[in-house]
């Protein structure tokens, strides 16, 4: 099984992957699988959606329903049908001349905001053409609909409300939660993927309350353009506790409760009662635990991780993605230094969700090259507001801190970064602090005195938040940065050489876990599987990535990668007896698995709205 345009020699197959899993035996068959109707998550009875919306309220209703409108689109014939004549202006057009259009009033807004509210707005009148756009310009749109734009838009959420998106669930429907879930419609087929925030720690910027939705919409967005997953399977939910944000609480315009944030013990039972509801309403339904306060976020992830089909961006996503850009970046580094990289040694600036999420993944890398756990473990250093983790700091560490907090700093205790670098001699340096600006200049110039290539990857989202920009750390580096960040920065050129900024963002991977639960009907999302996922992401550079010194795909590859990490994370999922569909995928050879899990996503062309 070739990664996604991976070169001839470049073919990584499972079964000879050493790192890899033992891939089920590819079946020889005489008849290919035979879909069952249920296994598609590109459902798409739109023929029965247009001519609903226009036998309830003439043509003129499926302009007005997302899902049904092709505009000025519509042929002739289907001008006729619809009784549409009239309403439409005379041009008939297609969708990439659409794009073209839309592509230009996105382009003359003045602000980012700007950007995402019409995009918002697109979405919210014509799906296809919403996709079909990002899909075509994901370099260029993606940070308009996610990071950094995704940020102002939920710290304004409220304030730029035009329609509802999305579920909430609020303290006040404690014991009616299955009725509140029975009101999301699904006129075509259940939800697949469901996103769940609640607003406790939107990116870095904090406790948003209720106008968290943005994210669940916002990361639901990837899954449909990067994902393939059918639009209307996607379901956001913020479950709205309450806000500690006193000016959200004073602004009249706050659309969510306007209370203080419940206590654990009061929200701890709607929680329960929303995933049981969930289960109930819809069992195949992968759900997405999304920027939750670095404690709730581990407390929920291990309640929930062995009975539900879910599982938590910030520390799983984020540990994959990193892991699978770290092993690129492990490469560069060990080549250029000469030392094993089983030698890598990793400092975190930040010990939360994401920061221990990462940590623990990354344990996986030294695993596979032949270290203990205890051993892995010892790699790695983190530093939370108060220094370097030790075990005689001090204080009373959270438990997530626990597992990483040094014994061997012989009672002396580092406090400043660049104390502790100094101390650590770090070949990588992950940033998941939330700090501005704290990789300074003189922080990366002594990494590079360390390390010929350094590995820097400042994490922290949005832009604003980002321990470094990728302009200081190329030239503080003198070039020789190897770096990825959370959120995208520009290209740049360093003495005649053009040097392309990673995203170490996990865009790259929760599409491709959420579909392929969605797709093999997984009864859980293992660790092994999201540690799958990672190792996936990291063999699907292709030569032209490499040699561009990447260490991270081009996005705009970013439904092969989908796939790709998908069929990958399937495998696993067989292997593991995870998977709940009756021995269908298992049945595919390799190759066949990946470009069905392409086949399946879904395409917004106006093919059958216009047939
Ligand atoms: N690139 C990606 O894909 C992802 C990025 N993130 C980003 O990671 C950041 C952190 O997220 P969480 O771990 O959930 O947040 P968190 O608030 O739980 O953790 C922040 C950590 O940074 C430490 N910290 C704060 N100030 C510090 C200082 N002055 N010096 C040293 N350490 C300091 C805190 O003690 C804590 O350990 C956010 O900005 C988030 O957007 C999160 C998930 C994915
Ligand atoms: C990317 C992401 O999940 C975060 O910053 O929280
Ligand atoms: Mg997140």
């Amino acid at each position: 099984m070739a990664p996604p345009s991976a070169s001839a020699d470049d073919k990584l197959n499972l079964l000879t992957q050493p790192s890899a899993i033992a891939a089920p035996p590819a079946t020889k068959r005489d008849k290919p699988p035979q879909p069952t109707p249920d296994h598609k998550t590109s459902d798409d009875p739109v023929q029965d959606m247009v001519h609903l919306a226009a036998s309830r309220g003439g043509g003129f209703a499926s302009l007005r329903d997302p899902f049904a409108n092709a505009d000025t689109a519509f042929s002739e014939k289907k001008r006729d049908e619809l009784k549409l004549r009239g309403l439409l202006p005379p041009a008939q057009q297609s969708l990439d001349v659409q794009i073209l259009r839309a592509l230009e009033q996105i382009r003359v807004k003045k602000t980012d905001l700007g950007r995402y509210i019409a995009l918002a707005a697109l979405r919210q009148s014509n799906v296809r053409l919403f996709y079909a756009l990002i899909m075509q310009n994901p370099e260029e749109t993606l940070p308009m609909i996610y990071t950094p734009t995704v940020g102002e838009a939920c710290q304004k959420f409220s304030r730029i409300f035009r329609q509802p998106e999305g579920l909430t669930i609020s303290l006040s429907d404690k014991g009616n939660v299955a009725s509140i879930i029975d009101n999301w419609p699904v006129p075509a087929g259940a939800p697949r993927i469901a996103v769940v925030t609640d607003g406790s720690r939107i990116l870095g910027l904090g406790d948003q309350g209720w106008d968290g939705l943005g994210i669940s919409i916002g990361k639901l967005s990837l899954y449909v353009a990067a994902g393939g997953i059918h639009p209307r399977a996607t379901l956001p939910i913020v479950l709205d506790v309450g806000t500690n944000n006193e000016d959200k609480l004073k602004d009249p315009l706050y659309l969510g409760l306007r209370q203080k944030r419940a206590s654990d013990e009061e929200v701890l039972p709607l929680v329960d009662e929303m995933m049981e509801a969930l289960q109930k309403a819809y069992p195949n339904l992968i759900v997405q635990f999304e920027d939750f306060q670095s404690e709730r976020a581990f407390a929920y992830l291990d309640r929930y991780q062995n009975k539900y089909r879910m599982f938590n961006d910030d520390i799983q996503g984020t540990g994959s993605v990193i892991l699978g850009g770290f092993t690129n970046a492990a490469r560069l580094n060990s080549k250029a230094s000469g030392r094993p990289l089983s030698d890598q040694r990793i400092l975190f600036f930040g010990a939360g969700s994401a920061g221990v999420g990462v940590a623990k993944q990354l344990c996986a890398f030294f695993t596979r090259q032949g270290l203990s756990q205890d051993e892995a473990r010892r790699r790695i250093w983190l530093v939370d507001s108060k220094g370097l983790i030790t075990n005689d700091r001090g204080d009373k560490l959270a438990e997530h801190k626990v597992y990483f907090s040094r014994d061997d700093n012989e009672g002396k205790q580092y406090k400043g970064l660049l104390d502790v670098i100094n101390y650590v001699k770090p070949t990588a340096l992950i940033g998941l602090s939330t700090v501005p600006k704290t990789f300074t200049e003189e922080i990366l110039a002594r990494m590079a005195e360390l390390n010929p290539r350094p590995i820097v990857f400042p994490l922290s989202n949005p832009s604003s938040l980002s321990e470094c920009d990728f302009e200081t750390a190329v030239q503080a580096t003198k070039g020789q940065v190897i770096f990825a960040a959370g959120s995208p920065f520009p290209e740049t050129d360093y003495e005649g050489k053009h040097l392309i900024p990673g995203q170490g963002n996990n865009l790259y991977v929760f599409p491709g876990i959420g579909l392929a639960g969605a797709l093999a009907k997984c009864g859980r999302i293992s660790d092994e599987m999201i540690t799958e996922s990672a190792l996936a992401l990291a063999d699907s550079l292709n030569d032209e990535e490499k040699a561009e010194g990447r260490i991270y795909p081009s996005l705009k590859r970013m439904r092969d990668i989908s796939a790709y990490v998908c069929a990958r994370v399937i495998i696993m999922a067989n292997r593991q007896g995870h998977a709940r569909d009756g021995g269908y995928t298992a049945s595919m050879t390799d190759d066949e698995l990946v470009s069905w899990c392409r086949g399946e996503m879904f395409e917004p062309s106006y093919e059958k709205l216009l047939a």
